[in-house]
This record gives C-alpha cells, structure tokens and sequence, in this order.
C-alpha cells in the first residue's frame, strides 16, 4: 500500500499508475514491461480465441455488440488476422458482426459491415469541439456525440501521444472487454476505430456524471441512503456478471466512483474497461510484474504477490462502499493523520460501534438509514479483508445488499394505515425521490438475472 500512496508512482492522486517491483531498478522495468506486453498480448490472443468461438456458437453473444441506430449493426468486428486485431479501417474481409433488425438471429463469421468512419464521429462530436467534451482520464478525452440518427453516444478518443504499446494495448483490451459484455448495468460498446494516430471507442452515452460527482455535490441534489442502496447493488450486479456469467471471468481491475456513470435515475452502470483482465485460465490467477488499478482500491495482496483474482474487485467494492457511505475519497490527505486513509479511518470507528460517526453528514440520520449504513460498513468490513479467501464473493455481496435493502425498506416504510400516502418516518425529498424510485424497480432485470 504504501508504493500506492507515493507521489512518484502515481500520475496523480487519484488516476491510473503502473508501477514495477519493489526495486523499481530500469533494467527490470523493461523487461516488466516486456512481460506485462507479453501477458497483454496473449490475453488478447485468447479473448479473440474465445471471441471468435462464442461467437461461432452462440448469436445472442455476438448480438450484444450492436450500433445504436436501429437498423444496422454497424460495427467494426475483430479480425481473425495473425495479431487477432485488425487496423483495416475499410470494409474488408474481417469477422465482421451483422445485425438482421427485422429477423432473431444473427449472421456470424466473414460478413458484411459498414464501420464507424473519421468523418462520421469527427460529424457527431462537432470535430471534438470542447463544447463536447465530457471527461477526460489517462486514456485521452471523452466527447458526447450525436449520431445522424439522433442517438447520443459516449466517444472516447485516446490521446495522439499515446505511442506506448501498453496503452495501445489498453485500448485493444477495452474494445475486445466490452465487445463480450451485455448487462443492464455496465456501459455498452457500439463501435470503435483505429486508424493511423486515431484510436476511438464509442459506447453508450451516460449523461447524470460519475458518482464521484454525486458524493461531491458537484452533481445532482445530493443523494439518499436508499439511492446509494440502489448503486451499491447495481454494481454488485455487474461486478457479479463479469465474474460469474462470463466465459471467461472478466476482471474489471479498477472499479472506483470515477469508473460508476450515473444514469438520470440515479441508477449505476460501470465503465472504463482498459484495464479489465479476462482470467481465461480456470485458476483465475495471474501472476504479472505489472501492477495496475488506482490507489486507495488496490488490493493489498495483489500488491504484495502480484497475484490477480477476483477478490480484487471485491476489494476494490469494498472501498467504494465505504465510500459511498462516508461520501469521503479513499484518500483524504487534508484530513487529520487518523483519517486520511478513509477505509481505516471508517472500519476502526466501525469496530468501536460508533459508525454513525463516519456518517456522511449529507445523509439524513433515521433508525432506517443508520441501520444500512452499519451493515453497509459491515459488509465492507469483510471486502477489505486482508486475505482474500476471507472475502465474500460478489454475488454474495449482492445477496447481503438485498437482504439490507429490503430490511431498510421494511423500516423505513412501516406497513402503510390503509389510507396513508407515504409514511413520514423516512426523509424522502418530495420533489426527488418518487415511491418508484426508492424501491428500485428499475433494477428488476438484474435481479432476475442474479437470482436466475
Ligand atoms: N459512457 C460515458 N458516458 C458519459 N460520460 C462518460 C462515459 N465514459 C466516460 N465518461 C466521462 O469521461 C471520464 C473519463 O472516462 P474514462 O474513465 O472511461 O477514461 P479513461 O481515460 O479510461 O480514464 P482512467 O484515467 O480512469 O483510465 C469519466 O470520468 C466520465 O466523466
């Protein structure tokens, strides 16, 4: 952890870094990177292997990937060339996806496609004016984007200096993630390009923030314990699918409130898949001398063996719940000594039977909404276990949240008297919150497809 925390391993306090071993000396660090390179490659030999083959097997897969506008599934496919990758912006021979809009199956292999050309995001994204521009990280800059047919895009724009083949890596490897993904609750690709110095992503258009911007009050009105209920489960369900309904696993390797898009119903869907690992190996354990994530998430024993599994998401969850709950950065370097590591700070306070302490104070205090939040700490509790057996898997953490959410419910809205409207023992802000809303209806998909 405390490699994390340095100012010389890190771009800045909260972004992306990479950092070598515990020597840091040059030589190693080439051929770390060469390793890493080499690891970064084979994975995406795989995924293209496997790819290709669920796409072989099974249309519903390759219908994930689809274009926005309704008629066409316009994409760019992956090439079944020797790298497993193609650089060909022109319709040629590709293992190309087509959409049948008016029919249920879907042509796979060597088969027709019109690409996402320059001219058409340069068009949506008004030659990627700064009126357009919508984020930015260490991938490049994201545009918002208006397709011909009206429909909003997310256009990731990697940076021209990006010559470094890991982070061209990077961008293959996000492509190839999010080509393999359907949930309701991760942000969906519709197309990508790659020609000369310009590599673009385009997915799906997000358009209420990040959740880091909701817990600053730079977004939104604030939000309730029982939204953030609702996120923390969302992602649950996400992290949930790329774990255990992938083949294979898929590692997310960053999740952090940056990575959490907020939809207009304050519903959560989780992005940036650059650094997203696919444990195509059945041991799910890799062993690279690269270490990758954000620092305040990382895993500490990923740190120490460099070894990854899942229960380095669940880690990484477990920060972000706390976060959620305290409404503080994983890091909080103004804060006093005791405080400054947020997940320390909150857990021991935890431990104390004090949590309503480390409350966020925007959170309005109930019976209802202290008892979440202890339990929310709790579950955390066991996410940030040093040792990974001892931390609950996602879909568990999934199954506690619901247990949580329906028990707040049950608190905060006491079988109505027959004639009542709303009960007046839960805070909920009229002009906000609908009933609808607070009990999370929208999420009825994930939930079936968790509990299916
Ligand atoms: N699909 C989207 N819809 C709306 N906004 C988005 C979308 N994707 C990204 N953004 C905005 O752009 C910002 C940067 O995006 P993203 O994290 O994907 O880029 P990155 O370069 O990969 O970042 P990182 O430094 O975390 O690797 C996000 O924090 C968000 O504000």
């Amino acid at each position: 952890m405390k490699k994390a925390q340095s100012p010389h391993n890190q771009r800045n306090q909260f972004s992306n870094f990479h950092f070598e071993d515990e020597k840091n000396n040059k030589t190693k660090q080439q051929s770390g990177s060469r390793s890493a390179l080499k690891h970064m490659k084979a994975a995406v030999k795989k995924v293209f292997t496997v790819l290709f083959f669920r796409r072989k097997v099974n249309s519903k897969a390759a219908a994930s990937v689809i274009d926005p506008r309704r008629n066409s599934n316009r994409i760019r496919g992956v090439s079944s060339s020797t790298d497993g990758w193609s650089t060909d912006t022109k319709n040629s021979s590709k293992l190309k996806l087509s959409g049948s809009s008016g029919s249920s199956t879907t042509q796979i292999g060597v088969i027709e496609t019109t690409n996402f050309s320059y001219e058409e995001i340069s068009k949506a994204t008004e030659k990627f004016s700064q009126a357009n521009k919508i984020g930015e990280g260490a991938f490049g800059t994201v545009y918002r984007g208006r397709l011909g047919d009206g429909s909003l895009v997310a256009v990731k724009r990697a940076k021209k200096t990006v010559s470094d083949k890991l982070l061209a890596l990077e961008f293959k490897n996000e492509v190839l993630t999010l080509s393999m993904i359907e949930h309701l609750n991760l942000v969906r690709l519709y197309g990508y390009l790659e020609h000369g110095d310009e590599r673009i992503i385009l997915v799906e258009y997000v358009g209420n923030g990040t959740l880091r911007e909701h817990l600053d009050g730079t977004r939104g009105n604030g939000l309730e314990i029982a939204e953030r209920l609702d996120i923390a489960i969302d992602v649950a369900h996400a992290i949930t699918y790329l774990h255990t309904y992938t083949d294979p696993p898929i590692i997310h390797r960053d999740i952090k409130s940056l990575n959490i898009l907020i939809t207009e119903k304050l519903r959560a869907k989780v992005a940036d898949f650059g650094f997203a690992r696919l444990s195509a190996d059945p041991n799910a354990t890799h062993i690279s001398t690269q270490v990758k994530g954000t620092a305040g998430y990382l895993d500490p024993e990923y740190l120490k063996t460099y070894q990854l599994t899942e229960k380095s998401d669940v880690y990484s969850f477990g920060v972000l719940l706390v976060e959620l709950m305290t409404g503080r950065r994983p890091i909080e370097p103004t804060k006093p000594n005791n405080e400054r590591l947020t997940t320390r700070w909150a857990i021991q306070t935890l431990k104390r039977g004090e949590a309503i302490l480390v409350m966020d104070p925007r959170l309005r205090r109930s019976a209802a909404s202290t008892m979440a939040m202890e339990k929310i700490l709790k579950l955390a509790h066991e996410c940030l276990a040093p040792l990974r057996q001892s931390r609950p898997s996602m879909k568990k953490c999934a199954e506690v949240l619901w247990g949580i959410r329906k028990e707040f419910r049950e608190k905060a809205f006491p079988a109505p008297p027959s004639t009542s409207h709303y009960s007046d023992t839960f805070p909920v802000r009229d002009a906000k919150v609908t009933r609808q809303q607070t009990f999370g209806i929208e999420d009825g998909d994930s939930y079936k497809f968790i509990s299916a």
